[in-house]
């Protein structure tokens, strides 16, 4: 019962759109204080709970004619349908005692108690709302069962659906649309082989010419813009599959892949070498040593501990041998060391905002976030992120930098871009956005102009790509996706590089520090706005440049 109104009370709150997923999970007591357990462990076990709160969330879709958010067993799921049903037997209005227009302070809105009660009552697996028979908003509801499920089967009969899970398809249920994607490993196996096994054996896969969303189960077919990935059913699964186990197949999201792959378009062996300033767990170096056929050599850091064995592990299942390994931090790297590396990929750590189907970053805290501290660990991230790819831009040959999130917020995306685009080494070294020709020409979806400090010129052309975990190419809601932005050099001669060695060297830089709150704060401020840079320049004097970043800003 407490469960069905925390549940409502959540929808309400994402309905007046009073703040986050988390906001409103908390706001319900699912998530935070005294129950904060148990709201973890309604997460945790309930994978589709959280994903898609948070597409409606993020995606702005909160839409009255959309019924949406609703539970089975704590899911949350979306079905144009419970509405309409509420309504054309007037529920609201026949047992208006039990679910008044106004309701006392604290208790969740009527329609959405309803909205949540009527879920439950036809679309969990017991189909029944698990309160006592007492409880008056169940006994309103069960007075109107039988007709509900009769109107119900009414409603499937006219849509042609087969069951009435098709639904929950039809309202769009991205997380459980997205399809499986399969990349198929050129280090271990060639996509002809893969086809031939997945095509052949006990229980074979069906490979269609023409792409459906979400593909029909036991079917496949090729992804229509990366050759190396195959696109399954969602529920598909690996786990027994022999190429899996062997390292031939890797599953990887379409959005995954995309960074390795701009990195990589036009590669030629003589070229050089790469480095990814932040490989674990290792799908996109994997990807990347599979794009160089295995030679030359992939530089991977990682500065996590715990993650590089990870990392390790996946090089190894993914037969990697052109990658070289190290628990090291990215920022601490001499770029004079690597005269040879010609590509960066950055993928550094950021809010995760844009992960539809994983739930670790959301667990991680579900208590309420108010502005100012989202501002601030935004702008903490944005200035990591800013920091990397500053340092990317030293390294002398450097040709391309692709850096990546998987974040929705334009502070991670664009205004990182449009920050490191003015930053000294942007030009200095002469970085500027590669032309669109170059990134993914036929990628309708690019970064969001207005966010890139006005410069619609510059993204029109270039390559501020904003995309999908996409689920239906007709399902382009702004939700999900990750972004790759892509920084190739002109011709000009690396002037500086030089000097920069020795002064790193010298230790007048130590880019490589663990970056604390205020040091991150100075870093991002030599590129930010001329607020922030002042007010870090007051900083800078009472920290009296001690900091690598305050040092930086001075020599510059
Ligand atoms: C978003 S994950 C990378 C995912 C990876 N590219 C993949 O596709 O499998 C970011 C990783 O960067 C690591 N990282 C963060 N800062 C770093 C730094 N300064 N140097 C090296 N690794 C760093 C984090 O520990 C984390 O494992």
């Amino acid at each position: 019962m407490n469960f069905y109104k925390q549940a409502a009370t959540a929808i309400d709150h994402l309905d007046t759109k009073q703040g986050s997923v988390k906001g409103s999970i908390a706001a319900a007591g699912l998530g935070s204080g005294a129950n904060g357990k148990e709201g973890k462990r309604v997460l945790a076990c309930m994978p589709q709970f959280v994903p898609m709160l948070y597409i409606l969330d993020v995606a702005n879709i909160i839409d009255t004619c959309v019924t949406r958010v609703l539970f089975s067993g704590h899911r949350v799921t979306e079905i144009p349908i419970l509405q309409p049903l509420s309504d054309s037997l007037k529920l609201l209005d026949v047992e208006r005692k039990t679910f008044p227009q106004k309701v006392p302070a604290g208790a969740p809105s009527s329609k959405n108690l309803l909205l949540v009660l009527l879920h439950d009552l036809l679309f969990s697996k017991d189909a029944k709302i698990q309160a006592s028979d007492k409880w008056p908003p169940k006994a309103a509801i069960m007075r109107h069962a039988t007709r509900l499920k009769a109107e119900l089967v009414k409603l499937q009969i006219k849509k042609g659906l087969t069951n009435k899970e098709s639904f929950e398809m039809e309202g769009g249920n991205i997380a459980a649309m997205i399809p499986r994607y399969v990349r198929c490993n050129s280090n271990v196996i060639d996509h002809d082989t893969l086809i031939k096994h997945l095509t052949s054996g006990p229980k074979p896969f069906r490979l269609v010419e023409s792409p459906t969303y979400p593909p029909e189960p036991q079917t496949f077919f090729r992804d229509p813009h990366l050759d190396e990935l195959l696109v399954f059913a969602p529920s598909t699964k690996f786990d027994q599959n022999p190429d899996y186990a062997n390292g031939g197949i890797i599953l990887q999201d379409k959005a995954s892949c995309f960074p390795a792959k701009v990195l990589m378009q036009d590669w030629d062996a003589e070229e050089g070498e790469v480095i990814d300033g932040t490989a674990a767990p290792g799908n996109k170096t994997s990807f990347i040593s599979a794009l160089m056929g295995n030679e030359g050599k992939v530089h991977a850091f990682e500065r996590s501990h715990q993650r590089f064995k990870t990392l390790e592990k996946m090089l190894a299942r993914a037969s990697c041998q052109n990658v070289a390994a190290k628990r090291a931090d990215f920022l601490e790297s001499k770029p004079g060391d690597f005269a040879n590396v010609t590509r960066i990929l950055l993928d550094p750590s950021c809010s995760g905002s844009g992960i539809v189907n994983r739930l670790d970053y959301l667990l991680e805290d579900a208590e309420p976030e108010d502005d100012d501290v989202k501002a601030e660990r935004l702008d903490k991230l944005a200035s990591f992120q800013l920091q990397m790819i500053r340092h990317a831009m030293k390294f002398p040959a450097a040709k391309r930098i692709v850096y990546s999130t998987c974040s929705v917020h334009k502070e991670e995306d664009e205004e990182v871009v449009s920050n490191a685009l003015e930053c000294p080494e942007a030009r200095d070294y002469g970085w500027k956005l590669a032309p669109r020709s170059q990134v993914l020409p036929s990628w309708e979806r690019r970064g969001i102009p207005e966010h890139l400090n006005g410069d619609k010129g510059e993204i029109g052309g270039g390559v501020h790509i904003r995309m999908l975990h996409c689920a239906h190419p007709d399902l382009l809601v702004d939700n999900c996706f990750i972004k790759a932005d892509l920084k190739a050099a002109v011709d000009q001669k690396r002037k500086r590089s030089a000097e920069e060695d020795e002064e790193e060297e010298g230790g007048v830089l130590s880019d490589g520090e663990e970056i604390g709150a205020e040091e991150e704060e100075v870093a991002g401020a030599t590129c930010n706005s001329s607020k922030k840079q002042k007010k870090n320049k007051r900083k800078k004097k009472k920290k009296k440049a001690t900091s690598v970043t305050s040092v930086t800003a001075a020599t510059l």
